[in-house]
């Protein structure tokens, strides 16, 4: 009988399971070589049939993109029977539960959470990925009470482009867009900025635009595109949220014009950016150097394979220590195990 956790014990002390799902489970665990803690996401490949297609999207879109509201990929390691990831641990759980503990957030708070989802979508739209299944339950938050996307399962990368036209229906009914319940050809960014709009009135009032049991009569009610505006919203977040949630997506605002709206902007110097400062993939230097020197090996041998980004046990190790350092840096560390 192989042992398919003997590669991921050898460097990590596995704790209990953090969530679980179709796919299989989540667990948290540290990271030996420098006690930091990390989620595995741990799936059993014959358990997946039909659904391994979507793991290797998740993993692709995850080693391509690298951005600051994007759950980091640390390590990927597949055995006999199991595909393990390894992943950012985000300490603060499911955007959702802190909506519904909150009952509904304040305009301020929703447009920080906002400001960084868009960021994060726009980021993927620009690598040529479409989420396709954004929702509050695919949205983490962190430590630092930061954005963290997840569950890129559904995504959609065509080698066409992201603007050609996609079938496959997809995602959860109650944050798809019109065009995509009505089976009709649409266009990945445009169907993820309607789901924008439903995130955006969940945040700011606590419940759906759109719900119902009846899957018929959900379907109807998005494509009649009317919803309910509480009292409590804004002239101001009534007018984005019409501008996001329009059933026609050749009237819905683009990504591109959402960053630099005026509800976005508001109180804030700058429209989002998105672009990523992890993205560049050049090598820090001096880390490099640190964990050359920590492992006896020349600097050149270590960039050499660093940059094949082969997301092995090195790629996690320079991700890791890197992480270390950035919050050594920022007082934060001396966390008891
Ligand atoms: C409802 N979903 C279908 C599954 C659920 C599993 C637990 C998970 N989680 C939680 O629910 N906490 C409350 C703790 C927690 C902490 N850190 C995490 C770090 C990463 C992930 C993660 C999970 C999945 Cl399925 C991914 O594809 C990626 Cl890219 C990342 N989940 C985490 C996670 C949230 C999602």
């Amino acid at each position: 009988m192989v042992d398919d956790w003997f590669e991921i014990k050898k460097r990590y002390l596995v704790k209990e399971t953090i969530g679980s799902g179709g796919f299989g489970k989540v667990k948290r665990a540290l990271h030996i070589a420098t006690t930091e803690t990390v989620a595995i996401k741990v799936m059993d490949k014959a358990k997946l049939g039909a659904d391994l297609p979507r793991v290797k999207t998740e993993i692709k879109a995850l080693r391509t993109l690298q951005h600051p509201h994007i759950c980091r990929l640390y390590e990927e390691i597949e055995t006999e029977n199991k595909i393990f990831l390894v992943l950012e641990h985000c300490s603060g759980g499911e955007l959702f539960d802190y909506i519904v503990e909150k009952d509904r957030l304040n305009e301020d708070e929703a447009r920080q959470f906002f400001r960084e989802i868009c960021a994060a979508v726009a980021y993927m739209h620009s690598k040529g990925f479409a989420h396709r299944d954004l929702k509050p339950e695919n949205i983490l938050i962190d430590e630092d009470h930061r954005i963290k996307l997840i569950d890129f399962g559904l995504c959609a990368n065509p080698d066409a482009g992201i603007e050609s036209a996609l079938a496959t229906c997809c995602g959860s009914p109650a944050y798809a867009a019109p065009e995509l319940v009505s089976g009709r050809k649409y266009i990945g960014p445009e169907a993820d900025v309607w789901s924008l709009g439903v995130l955006l009135y969940a945040l700011l009032n606590g419940f759906l635009p759109f719900d119902d049991d009846n899957m018929p009569t959900l379907y109807k009610k998005i494509k009649s595109g009317k919803y309910d505006e509480p009292e409590w919203l804004s002239s101001e977040s009534k007018f984005l949220l019409a501008t996001l949630l329009q059933v026609d997506p050749k009237k819905r605002i683009t990504m591109r014009r959402l960053l630099s709206h005026r509800w976005l902007i508001k109180d804030h110097l700058a429209p989002v950016d998105p672009t990523s400062k992890y993205d560049d993939k050049t090598l820090d230097e001096e880390l490099l150097t640190n964990i050359a020197i920590g492992l006896g090996w020349q600097r050149a041998e270590m960039r050499q394979e660093l940059v094949q980004w082969k997301f092995d046990a090195l790629t996690a190790t320079y991700l890791l220590v890197g992480y270390l350092q950035l919050r050594r840096s920022q007082g934060k560390t001396g966390k008891i195990i």
